[in-house]
């Protein structure tokens, strides 16, 4: 289901709608957010009906916030996703905790502002089955994602390439190819860029972020083997 050249997640989804769309245009993983404060949010029980739509064409990721292991593991049990993203302030020991718990792989989330939030990379990717790098919040924010935040993507330029991370932060149809030549992930997470409105999925604009990402990342490919 992970594409092996770029994996492109498209999250926050609460329709079938808009999921059919991720699905249709080739996204890898789709991502359900079960943080209530979000206007993504979607109960565990909404969310195990979309689930059903997806399972085996794409990955399911459940976006939870600072929770703890038992909670996860609930939730796995429930919903069955293939991953966690992890979005709080998790330590590495509470993420390894989770997954161990949960029998799920963790996407762990790490905000970036400056070069300095790099350095808790390498204690967290020993933990974890992925890393995500993100745009940090605005400091008044009532929930820590999804604010169609881009950061300096030149900062992850000096990042070991064995690394494979995920980038989000303010990606949308129009930026994510420059994003993908900058920064050079393995993958691409997207909500707010595919959206009419906070909350509101829009099927055009998923479909175009997917063929942008896939346009970059197979010519980035071609440049290496040519
Ligand atoms: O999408 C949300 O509402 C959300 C809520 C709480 C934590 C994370 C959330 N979303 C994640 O944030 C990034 C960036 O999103 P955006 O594209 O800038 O809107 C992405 O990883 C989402 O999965």
């Amino acid at each position: 289901m992970v594409n092996a050249t770029l994996t492109i997640k498209i999250c926050g989804l609460s329709t079938p709608e808009t999921l059919d769309a991720a699905l249709s245009g080739g996204a890898d993983m789709i991502g359900f957010v079960f943080h209530p404060k979000s206007p993504r949010f979607v109960t565990p029980e909404r969310a195990a009906e979309l689930a059903a739509q997806a399972r085996g064409k794409a990955e399911i990721v459940a976006l939870i916030v600072d929770w703890d292991e038992k909670r996860a593991a609930d939730l796995v049990e429930l919903l069955k996703p293939d991953r966690l993203q992890l979005h709080g302030s998790e330590s590495p020991e509470l993420a390894a905790a989770i997954a161990s718990a949960s029998g799920r792989p963790v996407m762990k989330a790490l905000g970036v502002a400056t070069a300095a939030d790099l350095d808790r990379v390498p204690r967290y990717a020993a933990m974890v089955d992925r890393i995500l790098l993100d745009a940090k919040p605005p400091k008044d924010a009532a929930f820590p994602g999804g604010h169609g935040r881009a950061f300096d993507w030149t900062l992850l330029t000096g990042l070991d390439p064995a690394l494979r991370f995920m980038l989000s932060g303010g990606l949308d149809p129009a930026n994510v190819a420059e994003a993908i030549r900058v920064a050079r992930p393995a993958g691409v997470d997207v909500s707010s860029g595919v959206e009419r409105a906070p909350g509101v999925k829009d099927p055009a604009r998923i479909a175009e972020f997917i063929a942008s990402a896939r346009k970059a990342a197979a010519a980035m490919q071609e440049g290496l083997t040519a």
